[in-house]
């Protein structure tokens, strides 16, 4: 079976001036230096207007760069976005896509969620495409099929485990200090695996990282980085202090 090493990612969202970005790359760069070894592998999404400037800070510390989304189109009348071309050309190997932000505040779509991740894939860029039920879906008893339905939908065809990721983040688990339980994190990751055999085959389901992301702390990191189906962490709040992003990835097992 492929090994899918561990990724923990940082989802800076809309917080980080140059010089608070900066400081805080190289103190996260200073840390992976410092254990080049260790068994995962770091990534950050700051905002677009620090990807240069984070780049300066991480380039040769093994750190990876990504951003928080991309638009379908290479390029045009498209005021106030961003291309995959642009993102790639920032020096990034990563792109978050359909988080919940997005999909809340600027209603995308899963269609529209599909087509930038193969715009994302067509500039060599990994997608971290996002999926995840609201409280009241998990309440009524329809999580495993709301996220289903998202994974059938925002996943390309043309999606391997060498261009895609996977985040899991339960909307009423992002940034309030609720986490899933263990048994549900590994029952809803265990069947977007199950999803993605479908369509993709078994072998680039089994090589897919699936990530966990909604409140995953230093004090919860290690109980949910040791579940069969979770392959790491995407990570807000705690990412943006060097010593609590670290801490949750040294809370990784090893492969
Ligand atoms: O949305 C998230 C990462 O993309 C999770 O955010 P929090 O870790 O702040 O809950």
């Amino acid at each position: 079976m492929t090994e899918r090493r561990p990724l923990i990612a940082g989802n800076w969202k809309m917080n980080g001036l140059r010089a608070d970005a900066r400081r805080l790359a190289v103190e996260i760069g200073t840390l992976r230096q410092f254990k080049p070894d260790a068994a995962f592998d770091l990534l950050v999404c700051p905002p677009f207007t620090v990807l240069e400037a984070v780049s300066q800070m991480i380039e040769n510390t093994g750190v990876y760069l990504g951003a928080q989304t991309c638009h379908v189109a290479e390029k045009g009348a498209h005021t106030g976005d961003i291309s995959a071309a642009m993102v790639a050309d920032s020096g990034c190997s990563h792109v978050i896509l359909g988080h919940s932000e997005r999909r809340t505040n600027h209603a995308e779509t899963n269609d529209q969620v599909n087509a930038q991740a193969k715009a994302a894939h067509e500039q060599s860029l990994i997608a971290i495409i996002c999926v995840g039920e609201t409280e009241a879906e998990r309440e009524s008893g329809k999580a495993l099929e709301v996220v289903a339905e998202q994974v059938k939908a925002s996943v390309p065809d043309d999606s391997s485990y060498g261009n895609t990721v996977i985040a899991y983040e339960p909307v009423w688990a992002i940034g309030t200090g609720k986490v899933a339980t263990p048994d549900d994190v590994q029952e809803v990751h265990a069947n977007i695996r199950k999803v993605l055999a479908e369509k993709l085959g078994q072998e680039e389901a089994d090589g897919i990282r699936i990530l966990y992301g909604g409140s995953m702390k230093p004090e919860n990191a290690k109980e949910l980085l040791a579940l069969g189906d979770v392959d790491g962490g995407l990570i807000g709040g705690a990412s943006l202090k060097a010593e609590d992003f670290w801490a949750i990835a040294q809370s990784c097992p090893s492969i």
